[in-house]
Formats: C-alpha cells, structure tokens, sequence
C-alpha cells in the first residue's frame, strides 16, 4: 500500500538480506541495521550478488539492480528508524533477543502509526507485541527463502493486532512486494513450518538410523514428489541453527515429539556445520 514508503529491517542474515532486497526492488527506501560492521558488510553483498543473479535471469536490468542499491542504507545504530512506516525484524530465532529488539523499536521509531512486524517462523507474535506499548501494531510478515523468488507471505496477527495493521500489511505485502499471502493464527510454526519442520527431521532421521543415505533421500522426494530440492539440500539451505531453533520452538509449544530437534541435528550445530552459509550440512558447498 503506498503509505508504507520507508521501511527498515533489523538484521542482514538470508532473510534480512532477501527482505530488504525485495523492498528495495520495489522502490521503497530501506534502511538495513545489523549488531556489527562485518555483519552489515556481509548483509550488503549478498544482496548485491543477488541483484546480479537476478539480472543474469533477465528479471531486472542493471540499471533496476543500481536504483535498487541506491535505496539501500546499512547502519549499525537502530536510531535510523525513528522515520520507518513499516520494521520487519530478521534477526536470529531466539525469543529474548527478538524481544528486545521490540522493546528497542518501541523507543526508537517515532510514528505513531507504523507498524513493527517480525519474519520469525515459530516465536509467538503476541510475546513480540507484548514487548512493545503498541501491540495492536505488531504483526508476523513470515518470507520464504530465497525471499527474491518464493512468492509467499504468511501474515501472522496476534490476538491483539488491529486490523487496520492487518490490512495494511496485507495490502503491502501484495500489491507492492507483489507475494501471495496466505493467513495463520499466532501458532510456533504457522502454517508452512508445521508441515515443513517434522518432515525435514525425518529426514535426519533417517540418516541418523542409518536408514538411507542424504543423496537418496533427496532424490527419492526430488523425483518421486517433484519437490525443487530434498529435504537435506533444503535443510542445508534454511539453515540447520534455524531448523533447530524452529524446531525447539514448536517442540516447547506443542510438546509433540516429532517437533524435538534429533541428536545429528544438535550435534552438527554445535560443530558448525549450519549448511550452505556455513559451507558444509549435509553436502559440502565448496
Ligand atoms: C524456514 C522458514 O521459516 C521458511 C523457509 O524459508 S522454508 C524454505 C522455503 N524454500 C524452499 O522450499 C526452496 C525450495 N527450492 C527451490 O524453490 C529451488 O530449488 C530454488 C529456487 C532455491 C532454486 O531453484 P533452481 O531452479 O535451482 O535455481 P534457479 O533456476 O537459479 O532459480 C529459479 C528461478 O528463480 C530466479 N532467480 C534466482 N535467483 C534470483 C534472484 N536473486 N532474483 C530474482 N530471480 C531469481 C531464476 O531466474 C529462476 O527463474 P525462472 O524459473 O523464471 O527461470
């Protein structure tokens, strides 16, 4: 919707990242923040090397990806938001880190109206509203990786969203970011996360009984379900600290065991082994 002009996202990650792109591809003014200067470094070229792929994919010319990087500002002091209409939060999947960054937001952004909405896939949105003395203007805006060619937006309103917020929200994510959105109630996992997240664990699991190996496994769903990517590649790809933490979350909600993240996961965590960012999951990305 056109009153939404100026947008912030908190966090450079591969989501933060892919939200801010999208933003900026659409003409709005974005202003990026992240804890460090290397992290925003890191932030900014990988949406520059996406703007590049994008326009090798004829999806945008040279001069669309330079006036998209022209919107673009990086920042590591969040006082930049004091003039956002709209703040989407990216940062990791821990709650107490994202509620402090609503605490911040709610001191920091200085319009009464603008709306402060969180990408996470699995924290309930009404935790994040409740950080803030506005919660009617709190929102979940979940995006799918990669954020430049997944069309789908699943808009999650708490029990205490307002729906001015939601149709707001709505309207932006469709007519100007151009998303198909889809809605959830304020559950760990909305709607695609709850499918998604006990399949990929099987997966793991699998591997873990030693039941079949990752290529087989992958090219059992790739081929025999036309899924793009198999459940490992695609762990690999979300990142296996976000699929464990999307996991815990949804485990500590629902208290199903099919949710609780398996040891190989943790296990590969704790070593470093986070998939494609990291340079080696489930496959090693050279
Ligand atoms: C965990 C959560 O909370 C939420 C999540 O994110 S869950 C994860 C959801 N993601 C998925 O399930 C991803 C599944 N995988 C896929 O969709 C595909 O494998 C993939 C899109 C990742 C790669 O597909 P691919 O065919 O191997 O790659 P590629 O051909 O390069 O790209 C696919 C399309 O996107 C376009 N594209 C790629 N990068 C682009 C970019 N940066 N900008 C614009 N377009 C781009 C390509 O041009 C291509 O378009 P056409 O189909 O029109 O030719």
């Amino acid at each position: 919707m056109a009153d939404i002009q100026r947008v912030g996202v908190v966090g450079a990650g591969l989501m933060g990242s892919g939200i801010a792109e999208v933003h900026a591809r659409a003409g709005i003014d974005v202003v990026v923040t992240e804890v460090s200067q290397p992290a925003l470094d890191a932030g900014r070229a990988r949406i520059e090397k996406s703007l590049q792929r994008g326009v090798r994919a004829g999806k945008l010319t040279e001069a669309d990806a330079e006036a998209a990087v022209k919107r673009l500002t990086f920042t590591t002091d969040l006082s930049a938001f004091a003039d956002r209409d709209l703040v989407v939060e990216a940062i990791l999947e821990q709650e107490q880190a994202k509620v402090e960054v609503f605490r911040s937001l709610d001191k920091v952004v200085e319009r009464e109206d603008a709306i402060f909405a969180s990408n996470t896939s699995s924290i309930p949105i009404m935790k994040l509203g409740m950080a803030t003395r506005r919660p009617a203007q709190v929102i979940g805006i979940h995006f799918f990786n990669p954020v430049p060619v997944l069309p789908l937006v699943e808009l999650v309103p708490s029990l205490l969203t307002g729906e001015e917020t939601i149709a707001r929200a709505e309207a932006h994510a469709t007519e100007v970011l151009g998303k198909t959105v889809i809605r959830s109630q304020d559950r760990a996992g909305f709607i695609v996360n709850a499918l998604l997240v006990p399949y990929l664990l099987s997966a793991i699991r699998m591997i873990e009984s030693g039941f079949a190996s990752a290529v087989d496994i992958d090219r059992g769903m790739e081929l025999g379900t036309a899924h793009p990517m198999g459940p490992l590649r695609l762990s690999d790809l979300i990142g296996l600290d976000t699929i464990k933490a999307i996991a815990e979350s949804m485990y500590e909600e629902f208290k199903e065991p099919l949710y609780s993240p398996p040891p190989l996961l943790l296990r590969m965590v704790d070593a470093g082994l986070l998939g494609k960012k990291s340079g080696r999951g489930f496959y090693s990305y050279a």
